[in-house]
């Protein structure tokens, strides 16, 4: 709203949270910023705590040790000037969506003037303008997720957090949604966006925090940890083999020359090991008679650098030895992960 701060000079920061139910610790410290005019993609696996961060944010729940700050000053939530889309949608089924919309505009500190108009816009916006006088239980399951996103924004808050936006959503709304994200991201606006589909993570967000076991995984700029996660990677396929075979040729008659970091269905992506010549490598792959369909820079998918972040460990001791032994992402580039990791612990 513009009675608040202009949003493009905001930056707001969580330190050191950490969160407790029942005697058992969540979140174990956690640490992220995010300023005016850029999105930031809060990932996780199921259960790992990203819900309970954002309520953190939202004062639903107090942290039990750390802060959240705002421009550097302790953040006092405030409903006007956060506009938050739960993952349980907030609405009522029975209720005209005009005044469901107008009455929670006038919550968060709009006039009756003001609320109306913005009522209209965002249901404009959104396409859903002609359902104002209708109840939200009446329309499709895509268009009552539009209403909710248009109360959640019904009060033009600085800080947006959306859990999940484009669930329900066909092409064309998704479309809608992600233009409706860009401008909000053009205003200066912070977004905070939680999803597990990367395709829209990637397609907005500047900066991840990826969140595991209540731990900060990984956190930074994308494109730096895309480019940090390639770093010094083959990706390579063969013809006529699958990756899984390649990657077994490779384990088997290669060990002295590269390390194999992972496969896809495409291919399988390598590291040649210190002191190791490219050149001696392939001519290896000759003398075997193995012909190559590609050998190249290996550009991660967010998909990937989120498996290998956060993996398939059920306990934090499996990711501990994960992160001495396996495929994890701290393994690739052990010496660069300062300013680019979250701590853990
Ligand atoms: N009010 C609560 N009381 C007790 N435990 C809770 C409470 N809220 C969350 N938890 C626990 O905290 C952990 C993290 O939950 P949270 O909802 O933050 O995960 P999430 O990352 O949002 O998961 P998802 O992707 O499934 O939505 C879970 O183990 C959950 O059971």
């Amino acid at each position: 709203m513009s009675v608040h701060k202009k949003e493009r000079d905001m930056k707001l920061e969580l330190q050191g949270i950490k969160k407790s139910f029942d005697g058992t610790e969540i979140l174990h410290g956690i640490n992220f910023s995010v300023e005016g005019g850029s999105a930031l993609g809060l990932l996780g696996r199921n259960g790992a705590g990203k819900t309970t961060t954002i309520r953190i944010i939202m004062d639903v729940f107090h942290a039990d040790e750390g802060q959240v700050l705002l421009d550097g000053a302790p953040f006092v939530y405030q409903p006007g000037q956060v506009g938050y889309l739960p993952e349980e949608r907030g609405l009522y089924p029975k209720r005209l969506i005009s005044e469901q919309l107008v009455y929670l505009a006038k919550l968060r500190g709009m006039n009756k003037k003001q609320a109306e108009e913005n009522m209209r816009k965002w249901l404009t916006r959104l396409d859903v303008i002609q359902y104002e006088n209708r109840k939200l239980d009446t329309l499709s399951k895509g268009n009552q997720q539009k209403v909710q996103l248009a109360a959640t924004l019904v009060a033009d808050p600085d800080i947006v957090i959306l859990d999940e936006p484009f669930s329900g959503l066909d092409p064309v709304n998704s479309q809608i949604l992600k233009d409706v994200i860009n401008e909000l991201i053009a205003d200066g606006k912070i977004v905070i966006f939680s999803s597990h589909q990367m395709s829209y993570v990637e397609e907005f967000c500047e900066d991840i925090v990826v969140i595991n076991h209540g731990e900060v995984a990984l956190a930074g700029n994308l494109d730096k940890i895309k480019e940090e996660y390639g770093k010094g990677h083959k990706a390579v396929a063969a013809v006529g083999m699958e990756s899984e075979e390649l990657e077994q040729i490779l384990r088997d008659k290669f060990a002295d020359q590269v390390q194999v970091i992972s496969h896809n269905k495409h291919h399988v992506v390598t590291q040649i090991l210190p002191e190791q010549d490219e050149w001696q490598v392939l001519s290896r792959f000759k003398e075997l008679g193995i012909r190559l369909r590609s050998y190249g820079v290996y550009e991660p998918s967010l998909n990937d650098i989120f498996v290998s972040a956060v993996g398939d460990e059920e306990t934090p001791e499996d990711i501990k030895e994960k992160n001495n032994i396996g495929t994890s992402f701290s393994e690739f580039e052990p010496k660069q992960k300062k300013g680019l990791f979250g701590k853990r612990g």
